[in-house]
């Protein structure tokens, strides 16, 4: 646990003053400790990955394959860790990223890590599956950067209505993610008969939606909850769509637009081709695809084919600073954080989201500076050695 003082926590790390003494500074522990907290069937939602979880195991092994190689007598006295990413400015190149059904974890659930980021100035990213509404996210965030993620459903109208909203609550980007049209093969979850989504969680945006209460005959009430969820499984995911499919979106969507659980560098391509504005490296953390490739090893090729061109974003198994900077100096613009936010949420709310940012940012600070670099743009190949 951090014994810092404000004290400390001022001479130590400029002020790291929201670090809360009762949770790690080592964002790794942080699973073992929200294993304790929550029911198994929600710890295991969170945690699990799909198959034999090996994907999610190399997401996290590849990060040791790779080493930075400190340089020294730079002056790095003067840091600026901000960048700018999809006409977004950053304070750090870290973005909370999508993660659904947030009530699992804690009863304030997204309306917490809005507030939590918006805190920061980090840009968090919405999920359609959120269990809020986007206007009420929206609103508990404030004046706090927001990007909307699409889970693109059968209906086109419903669809559009989703980017509409999104549009008037103040989301600037749009992520659109590619790799779940349906959930993977998930043995934790199917072993305890787990899925938030029948029990009504989740759900939020679409019991609101105008477009989805249509479909259903009016308003979602106890009398028709059960025929609205039967719905929203039918309307979940669309398995059929393909690359020509992404022009509705360029129809209905004005700001910049990043496909997310792009791992080959041909889709990247594609992504460039169809006027994309970015892509997301990521395999959902490993929730997918198991025994795919580790996104990480995903990453340099992905860059090399598009990178200056688009925007390159990363995301599955950033745990520290130090992944952080190699998936930088691998290539991408900025990385999402997944699991360790949604940890630090079930553990302590809207303050644990926030511990959570500030020491990954703190951590990316010292050991981009440490290891000679004094800007985000500095971090190349050259920072870093195969192990
Ligand atoms: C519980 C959980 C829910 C998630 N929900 C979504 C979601 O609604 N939309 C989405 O695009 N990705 C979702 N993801 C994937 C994350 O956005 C991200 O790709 C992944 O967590 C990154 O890997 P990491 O957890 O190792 O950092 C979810 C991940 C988890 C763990
Ligand atoms: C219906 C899928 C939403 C949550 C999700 O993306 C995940 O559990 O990985």
């Amino acid at each position: 646990m951090s014994q810092l003082s404000d004290f400390q926590n001022e001479i130590y790390l400029g002020g790291l003053a929201d670090v809360r003494p009762d949770l790690p500074t080592d964002l790794t522990r942080l699973a073992a400790l929200a294993e304790r907290r929550l029911s198994a069937a929600s710890y295991g939602y969170l945690a699990g990955a799909a198959g034999s979880e090996a994907t999610a195991r190399a997401n996290r092994d590849a990060f040791d394959r790779w080493r930075i190689v400190p340089r020294m007598l730079r002056d790095v006295a003067e840091r600026d860790l901000s960048v700018t990413v999809l006409g977004t400015p950053m304070p750090a190149p870290v973005v909370l990223a999508p993660i659904g059904v947030q009530s699992i974890l804690h009863p304030d659930a997204e309306l917490a890590t809005a507030r939590a980021a918006a805190s920061t100035g980090l840009t968090s990213i919405l999920s359609t599956a959120a269990s809020s509404t986007m206007e009420d996210v929206a609103e508990a965030g404030g004046s706090g950067p927001r990007w909307y993620q699409l889970y693109w459903p059968k209906d086109r109208d419903l669809a559009a209505s989703f980017l509409g909203r999104a549009e008037a609550a103040g989301y600037t980007a749009l992520v659109v993610t590619l790799d779940t049209f349906t959930l993977a093969w998930r043995p934790r979850d199917l072993d305890q008969a787990y899925l938030p989504f029948l029990r009504g969680i989740g759900v939020a945006n679409y019991f609101s939606d105008p477009v989805f209460q249509r479909a259903v005959g009016g308003p979602v009430t106890e009398e028709n909850r059960q025929a609205a969820l039967l719905h929203w499984i039918g309307q979940f995911g669309n398995p059929s769509l393909t690359w020509d499919d992404l022009a509705f979106l360029r129809e209905h969507w004005d700001g910049p637009i990043a496909l997310k659980g792009i791992q080959h560098p041909d889709d990247a391509r594609r992504a460039l081709d169809a006027g994309m504005d970015g892509v997301i490296v990521s395999n959902h953390g490993g929730r997918q695809v198991d025994g795919a490739i580790a996104s990480l090893d995903a990453l340099p090729l992905v860059a090399d084919a598009v990178g200056g061109r688009m925007s390159v974003l990363f995301d599955s198994g950033i745990r520290t600073g130090a992944d952080v900077v190699k998936a930088l100096a691998l290539g991408a613009e900025a990385v999402l954080l997944g699991r360790p936010y949604a940890y630090g949420l079930a553990l302590g709310g809207e303050a644990g989201v926030r511990h959570v940012l500030r020491c990954i940012q703190a951590e990316l600070e010292l050991t981009l500076a440490l290891s000679g670099h004094r800007t985000i743009s500095e971090l190349t190949l050259d920072a870093l050695v195969r192990a």
